[in-house]
């Protein structure tokens, strides 16, 4: 899927209140982990509500290039009938990861320790980013890797014909290099460690365990330590995949930002390791509220609802808060621009190793609409305008990232004049029915012609 050959700008403006029920897809995290733990299960898993966008779709394709059947039954369900743990087959082919960063760091983790061989590859986004992170822990095991100058992709990786597991302290806020380390511990004989100092997403860690593995995690001095035991048989789940916190950022901030909206976002994951963005929102004074707060599959699970926020105030986002909000900081920025005072986001590097650098991506997009932004290696702060002093007018770049080009939609809804990208296909990677799900609730958003 990698490419996005054909541009397509977009274009949003001011209309009426946003309202209604907004259905966002299945959490991106979790599609990818359902598709790559079913693969490695003995027999068949059953996903519902998996989210069909291009990076997961990449996943699907080489779970099947590893020789795992994977079929789609419509509908977002499938089913995978899994190889075992150390069962991949060595792809015949190059494995294209697209624009996905966790696809391709968590399936290089679980082909490392298998004796096979392959080649992976992405986008020109995907091609810039830092693959060593993963690589580096890899070689503990005995992983062999020859790639691009820097650890970029196009990479090849040898696994490990006899791997050792290994103790091993993520240096990086990662999520998907804790999980890269986990899958390729699995294949290891013996416990596999590793140590984070800030907590990052554990979808990896509660997934591993439905599907069996022997996995524990503790909290301690040194951070959270989490140890896996190597060789488990996994037994297929049955998984209803959660909706997207990270998705159901951008119709709940375009309500804040939208005169006289109200809107319904309905059975979104809260699990405290995703959802920072509401907790900054309802501190910034959004009208954001949980309904129907509950558990589903042994998850937090409420039904948002946004209206229109006028009197929204600058805030200084808690570091600590960074991992459980840092795809949101895109969009977060975009709200405080119509807050009043300075929203000052600190503590966020990993910004820099995105799809684009975010920070730069959106601190250029905001300027041009008029928006003052400041910004350090770490950390960017936002001089909000209140809610009708945006003036918007710019042509943004989108840099082959989603959440830019979808930050930028959401501020053309809220500011004086209309807000463009130069391209709007990479929305297609992780909230293909952005546009439609928008235009339901009454936003004003087009495709032009290039
Ligand atoms: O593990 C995951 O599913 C993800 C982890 C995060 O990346 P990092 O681990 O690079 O922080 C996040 O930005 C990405 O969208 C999804
Ligand atoms: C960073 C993201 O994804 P990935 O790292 O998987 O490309 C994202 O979806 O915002």
């Amino acid at each position: 899927m990698s490419g996005h050959s054909t541009p397509i700008p977009m274009t949003s403006r001011r209309a009426g209140p946003l309202t209604g029920v907004a259905e966002v897809p299945g959490d991106k995290s979790i599609s990818h982990r359902a598709l790559i733990l079913g693969a490695l299960a003995v027999g068949e898993t059953r996903i519902t509500g998996l989210l069909e966008g291009e990076d997961v779709l990449d996943t699907a394709k080489a779970m099947r290039a590893f020789g795992a059947e994977v079929t789609d039954h419509g509908g977002g369900e499938w089913t995978v009938h899994g190889v075992g743990v150390g069962g991949f087959q060595e792809p015949d082919n190059v494995i294209d990861c697209g624009n996905s960063g966790t696809g391709v760091r968590l399936i290089m983790g679980v082909m490392a320790t298998q004796p096979i061989t392959a080649t992976f590859t992405g986008d020109a986004s995907l091609n810039k980013r830092p693959m060593a992170r993963v690589t580096d822990p890899l070689a503990l095991f005995g992983t062999q890797t020859v790639g691009r100058s820097g650890g970029r992709l196009p990479m090849t990786l040898v696994g490990a014909a006899d791997p050792i597991p290994v103790r091993y302290e993520v240096p990086v806020p990662s999520a998907q290099v804790k999980s890269a380390v986990l899958l390729a511990g699995l294949n290891a004989p013996g416990q596999t460690v590793v140590i984070e100092r800030e907590a990052t997403r554990d979808h990896s860690e509660r997934m591993l365990a439905g599907f069996g593995a022997e996995i524990t995690v503790e909290d301690t001095d040194e951070g959270r330590v989490i140890t896996l035991t190597g060789q488990p048989e996994l037994k297929p789940q049955v998984i209803a995949v959660p909706r997207d916190p990270s998705s159901a950022a951008f119709p709940v901030c375009a309500a804040l930002v939208t005169p006289g909206s109200d809107v319904l976002v309905p059975g979104i994951g809260l699990n405290p390791t995703r959802a920072g963005l509401f907790t900054t929102l309802r501190e910034m004074g959004a009208d954001l509220t949980y309904e129907n707060e509950r558990e589903e599959g042994g998850e937090p699970v409420a039904d948002l609802r946004a209206k229109f926020s006028p009197n929204m105030k600058g805030i200084d986002v808690p570091p600590a808060r960074a991992a459980s909000m840092i795809d949101e900081y895109p969009v977060l920025s975009v709200v405080a621009s119509f807050a009043t005072g300075t929203t000052m986001m600190a503590g966020v590097k990993e910004l820099r190793v995105k799809e684009s650098d975010r920070i730069d991506a959106m601190a250029r997009g905001l300027r041009a609409n008029g928006v003052t932004v400041d910004e350090g290696e770490d950390w960017w702060s936002v001089e909000g305008l209140g809610p009708d002093g945006v003036p918007g007018g710019a042509t943004c770049e989108s840099f082959l990232d989603h959440r830019i080009a979808m930050s930028f939609m959401v501020m053309g809804f809220g500011a004086q004049k209309a807000v463009s990208v130069d391209d709007g296909s990479p929305i297609a990677t992780s909230f293909p029915i952005f546009e439609d799900l928008m235009r339901n609730l009454g936003a004003q958003i087009e495709r032009r012609n290039s």
